[in-house]
């Protein structure tokens, strides 16, 4: 069996890869990802700026998941698009993922437009669990904002771009996200990010220091959420527009139901962050077995095919 896979116009060797934030900060954790079996990568969410993030510790690995609080710490754009183009040098037949946030709307613009007027040749993420004004919820829950976000990028921006997502939790907010995301040409969609604002206790005490300990969750927590969302928005979506799946991704067999879901790219991030690189590896081998076991050559085979009861 392949594992192979493709997004728009790009082919991958393997349809795994990192889920922005983890192990993805600078050139050192950049080529690790290169030199290990993941079949791309993405960057940590680059701002215009370099920013230190929150206060640590920040990030708390527990027995079924993670919870951050990270604050964007990345090393600013310019560091990140450098080292792509670098990689269009070296890596001429490879297509890697950049991602972005902006702290405003106006840094969002301006971010893309440096994008857009670059030769940066990848794919874009752009994350929209970025904040809105004040007393408003993240752009992605906020779909009016979320909409006249997308026209006004969409009239300039004309590479290959797709949006992170955060989790949606009621069937109507997948109906109205989706009649949204059906009138652009977006490349991909990626459900799901952290579920927001979890809270995790040991003894008496938070366990982050930023929020009060409120943060982000991942890990074995979330995979029924985000295998809820990747199949919701496969279920609603113009096929033009591909989706990664992440969260929970700890075996082959989380990797499989997403794909059943209607995954196109897997994305791992808890397990990356606590077995490292080679979680690549053995999550390939696994979902190679299964395949193998059920008679699928291609992940083409049962891609989107969940049986109902
Ligand atoms: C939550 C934001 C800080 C606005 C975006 C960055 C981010 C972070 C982070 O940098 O804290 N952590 C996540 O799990 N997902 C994210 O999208």
């Amino acid at each position: 069996a392949t594992t192979k896979t493709s997004i728009g116009n790009f082919d991958f060797e393997n349809c795994f890869m990192n889920a922005a934030g983890v192990y993805c900060y600078d050139r050192n954790e950049l080529e690790q990802l290169i030199n290990s079996q993941a079949g791309t990568f993405v960057t940590k969410t680059a701002t215009l700026q370099p920013r230190p993030g929150n206060p640590e510790p920040r990030y708390h690995d527990t027995a079924l998941g993670s919870i951050n609080s990270m604050g964007l710490p990345n090393l600013g754009f310019d560091y990140y698009l450098d080292y792509l183009l670098e990689l269009q040098k070296t890596h001429p037949h490879r297509t890697f993922f950049f991602s972005l946030v902006g702290m405003s709307t106006e840094d969002t613009h301006a971010l893309l437009k440096k994008v857009q007027e670059s030769d940066f040749k990848g794919i874009t993420e752009l994350n929209l669990s970025c904040p809105n004004v004040p007393g408003k919820p993240q752009i992605a829950y906020d779909l009016e904002t979320t909409e006249k976000l997308l026209a006004d990028i969409f009239s300039y921006f004309k590479k290959p771009l797709g949006v992170k997502l955060p989790p949606y939790f009621d069937i109507v907010h997948f109906d109205q996200a989706a009649t949204v995301f059906n009138k652009f040409p977006l490349t991909f969609i990626n459900c799901i990010n952290s579920i927001g604002n979890g809270l995790v206790i040991e003894d008496e005490s938070v366990v982050i220091k930023p929020k009060n300990g409120f943060g982000g969750i991942g890990g074995e927590y979330i995979k029924p959420t985000a295998l809820a969302n990747v199949h919701a928005f496969y279920q609603r979506l113009n096929p033009s527009i591909k989706i990664i799946g992440t969260g929970g991704v700890l075996t082959g067999q989380d990797a499989f139901e997403h794909i059943l879901c209607g995954a196109s790219m897997v994305q791992i991030g808890t397990t990356l962050h606590k077995e490292g690189p080679v979680a690549f590896e053995r999550i390939t081998n696994e979902l190679k077995d299964i395949m193998d076991k059920k008679g699928y050559k291609t992940i083409e085979d049962f891609r989107g095919k969940l049986k109902y009861l």
